[in-house]
């Protein structure tokens, strides 16, 4: 299912925190939103779950305004983890995974054996079935995370919104969590702050900067030294293997990378050079 933001600003207590933005999701993509904090990358995805309202714009899926969408339409086709949820505290994890099933039911219908299946199954990709008649509230951060893919994966939409899920996880869990995301082939949009974790498990990055769009394309080709200058203010460089390419990063104001290269000295002007 395609995923479009056709020219979209938002305006949040009367600044203009999203300027223009459009970019599209082809269907079964992953495309991480990237950019530095308060870049409009929460309040962009927030007018795809509709909870923030665009002051100019539309945002479709699958050529429809999820404006015109009703509660649940709109929700069998888009879910969402959020980064910090605090709600659901006073329910156990298999309660809360089995949420995400609401769509599906006519009003006050009751659990199936099928919801219970993919629920279980969900719980099973995310590692956190040993989890299940804990309480939400008592689980660390990290789990929480988990718990909050393992509702959305329940909810079987065809487009999901990830913003920052992986900001608790421990490494393993990062990997795990964004390699399984990649496999579902469901149409993903991630706003993510690890480039490195962007580049490997995203088909295509999107920047913002100050709720501008300044970058589109594959991660390799947008990731250059020049643009994470220019927007994030730290100097990177590219370390490549027959097996990883990933970026090293150090403070502009710092001479070496944590490899404990030196970084590449500006060249030295001639004394006919300084005279001319
Ligand atoms: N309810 C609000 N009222 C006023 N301003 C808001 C509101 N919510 C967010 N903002 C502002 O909008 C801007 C964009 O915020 P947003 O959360 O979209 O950025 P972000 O790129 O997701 O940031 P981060 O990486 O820190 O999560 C920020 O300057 C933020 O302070």
């Amino acid at each position: 299912m395609r995923v479009e933001f056709d020219d979209v600003s938002v305006v949040l207590g009367g600044t203009e925190v999203v300027h223009r933005a459009s970019l599209t999701v082809e269907p079964g993509t992953v495309v991480g939103l990237v950019g530095p904090n308060g870049s409009g990358k929460s309040s962009l995805l927030r007018t795809l779950y509709r909870a923030v309202r665009p002051s100019r714009g539309t945002v479709r899926v699958d050529g429809a305004d999820v404006r015109t969408l009703s509660g649940r339409q709109h929700a069998r086709q888009v879910a969402v983890m959020l980064q910090d949820p605090h709600t659901d505290f006073d329910l156990s994890v298999h309660e809360v995974v089995l949420l995400g099933r609401a769509p599906h039911h006519a009003s006050f219908g009751r659990d199936t054996v099928e919801d219970l299946r993919i629920a279980d199954d969900a719980m099973r990709r995310t590692g956190i079935d040993d989890l299940a008649a804990r309480m939400v509230g008592t689980l660390s951060g990290g789990q929480r995370q988990r718990v909050m893919l393992a509702r959305a994966l329940t909810q079987q939409s065809p487009v999901l919104v990830l913003d920052e899920p992986s900001n608790h996880l421990d490494i393993k869990h990062q990997l795990e969590l964004m390699s399984t995301v990649r496999g579902l082939g469901r149409t993903v949009i991630a706003a993510l702050h690890d480039l490195n974790l962007a580049a490997r498990y995203c088909d295509r990055v999107v920047v913002l900067d100050a709720g501008t769009v300044v970058a589109d394309g594959p991660p390799a080709a947008t990731f250059t030294p020049e643009l994470i200058r220019a927007v994030f203010g730290v100097e990177a460089r590219v370390l490549e293997d027959r097996h990883d390419r990933v970026l090293a990063f150090r403070r502009a104001d710092a001479d070496i990378f944590p490899d404990g290269a030196a970084p590449v000295p500006a060249p030295v002007p001639t004394e006919s050079e300084i005279s001319s």
